[in-house]
């Protein structure tokens, strides 16, 4: 018997020889259509988009198949996670670390350069003017990636959504960030900084004459994974509080998941870290049905206020639902889930990285730090809860906070895709190219910010941020229709969670810190944020 009847299923030997050939031909015919579909996925297409970028002048690096540049971007990520950075002179100059692939192509090939994410080119697009073009989409040609399977894991709300379903959501959404419904959420905020440096002076206070050592960078995760639960589903935190420990477990999977070859299926393996990843969707899911399920009942029944985001987003959405003329235009209790995800995904790690670094540069920055505090103690005094307006007369703090928004921008990079041939400062974009751009490479451009980009030095916004010089370089909120929604409520939070900070302790960097900027998701501090706390409250 030979080796090919041996493989046969037996039926096979059964069939009529015209049904078997009809059946040889269809075999032949979709091998040979998946052969091409692949060769031009992983050969034809790249070589084609490669050659339209080359001849208008683009450089890039050269395309190597269906890999791309992953391999040289994984070896270059290691080889900048292996060396820490030195502290003092020097220390804020973080993109060849934080980004190397990219820093090396630009210095390369140029500031608008290109390199390979799997078989797709990817422009890197670091002039201020173009950046403002891409985002502000004129012409609507500039779209998000496509959320895969993978993205999808993480959130599904309005910063994935497209067309009339993004705007849809983008209206329901807004007014829940409207400043006189963030001004009912300062209580919920001033309670999380609270609890939080109370905890602190309970471990200064253990300490003793010894200094009080903590890695701040996961309590400030907690804070703002508080602040979030707190301000998204009020009384329901501590069952959402489960959802933020899950999206930090998810988001490290996911990061990791995206830095493997681009190849496609390979989230339908069942391999370990693909099924935790659908473990965790999973019960995050759960956990918010059976949170949204109560708080409608509540609702119906009259029970519930709506003053957090949860209550506002599904009173919008029965408001839109009971309007017969705005029939269809609610979301689904689904797509509610979808942005309670990216709440806490859009919402928590942003701003816990953001922290983290603005008290890591104070500790850096002593005569700022000591500005900061005389603020502090002079607009909102030693204790109680500051007001809205009170921290609108942050002058000092928010200078600080911006300026470590722009070293330590904690979304380093947007991405966008063209899906129609698009121009773009004198370059025709075929469709199918990805857009990068390079939030932090921006802030850090000597060109646009002088020569002391790479230094701290916060008076750049002491006439605020449209002040500033080189402001319209500034995009850590990103820019144009989908600016960030939370940047007012991020705002706050921060200035509330620094001046609780700065009230009650002064701040030094622990000779256990590692400065070593890396991102993963967002830009965190590799090896984490200790610092030595010494409580004040014996000198007020
Ligand atoms: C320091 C804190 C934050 C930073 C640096 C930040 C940054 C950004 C950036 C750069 C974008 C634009 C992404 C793009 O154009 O592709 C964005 C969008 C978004 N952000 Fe934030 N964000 C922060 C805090 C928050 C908070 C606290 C929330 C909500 C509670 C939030 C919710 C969103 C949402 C929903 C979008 C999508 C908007 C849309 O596509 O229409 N963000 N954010």
């Amino acid at each position: 018997m030979s080796m090919a009847t041996s493989v046969m299923p037996p039926w096979i030997s059964l069939l009529p020889r015209e049904e078997l050939l009809y059946l040889y031909a269809a075999a032949v015919a979709v091998t040979a259509w998946c052969a091409v579909r692949a060769l031009e996925w992983a050969w034809w297409r790249p070589r084609r988009l490669g050659r339209a970028l080359r001849s208008q002048g683009l450089r890039g690096t050269a395309y190597r198949p269906v890999a791309g540049d992953t391999p040289l971007m994984q070896l270059l990520n290691k080889e900048a996670r292996s060396r820490a950075m030195p502290l003092g002179r020097g220390c804020h100059d973080i993109v060849p670390r934080a980004m190397p692939l990219f820093h090396r192509a630009m210095q390369e090939h140029g500031k608008i350069s290109f390199t390979w994410f799997g078989p797709v080119p990817r422009v890197t697009i670091s002039k201020p003017e173009l950046v403002r073009e891409v985002l502000s989409n004129k012409f609507g040609h500039f779209e998000k990636l496509k959320f895969g399977r993978l993205q999808r894991m993480l959130h599904n709300g309005v910063g994935s959504h497209e067309g009339e379903k993004w705007a849809k959501h983008r209206r329901i959404i807004n007014p829940t960030f409207h400043m006189e419904k963030l001004k009912r959420m300062l209580p919920a905020f001033a309670t999380c900084c609270t609890e939080l440096v109370e905890r602190w002076e309970g471990l200064a206070l253990a300490a003793g004459d010894a200094p009080c050592e903590v890695d701040v960078w996961p309590d400030m995760q907690n804070l703002t994974g508080d602040v979030i639960s707190r301000a998204a589903f009020g009384s329901s935190y501590l069952e959402g509080r489960r959802i933020f420990q899950l999206q930090g477990e998810q988001l490290e999977l996911v990061t990791l998941a995206m830095s493997k070859l681009h190849i496609p299926g390979y989230m339908l393996l069942p391999t370990k870290a693909n099924r935790r990843m659908k473990q965790i969707a999973g019960e995050i899911e759960r956990v918010l049905k059976g949170i949204i399920a109560k708080r409608e009942s509540a609702m119906r029944a009259g029970e519930a206020t709506s003053d957090d985001l949860l209550g506002l987003l599904l009173e919008s959405n029965m408001a839109h639902c009971r309007d017969d003329s705005n029939a269809g235009t609610g979301i689904t209790t689904d797509e509610v889930i979808g942005e309670c995800k990216l709440f806490y995904f859009a919402g928590a790690e942003t701003t816990s990285v953001l922290l983290t670094w603005t008290l890591i540069l104070l500790c850096m920055h002593p005569e700022w730090q000591d500005r900061a505090r005389e603020e502090v103690l002079r607009v909102l005094g030693p204790d109680g809860t500051p007001d809205h307006d009170a921290l609108g007369r942050l002058r000092v703090v928010t200078m600080v906070l911006y300026e470590a928004l722009r070293l330590y921008t904690p979304l380093t990079a947007i991405h966008r895709e063209t899906y129609k041939p698009m121009e773009l400062g004198g370059v025709r974009y075929p469709a199918g190219v990805v857009l990068m751009l390079p939030l932090l490479c921006v802030h850090h451009d000597r060109e646009v910010w002088g020569a002391d980009a790479d230094e701290f030095r916060p008076e750049r916004f002491a006439e605020g941020v449209s002040g500033a010089a080189a402001a319209p370089a500034f995009f850590p909120f990103g820019w144009g229709p989908r600016v960030c929604v939370g940047q007012n409520f991020a705002m706050l939070e921060a200035k509330m969670g620094i001046a609780a900070v700065l009230r009650r302790f002064s701040l030094q960097l622990s000779p256990d810190y590692t400065h070593a900027p890396f991102p993963v998701g967002m830009l965190q501090p590799q090896h984490g944020a200790q610092l030595r706390l010494k409580s004040l409250l014996d000198h007020m």
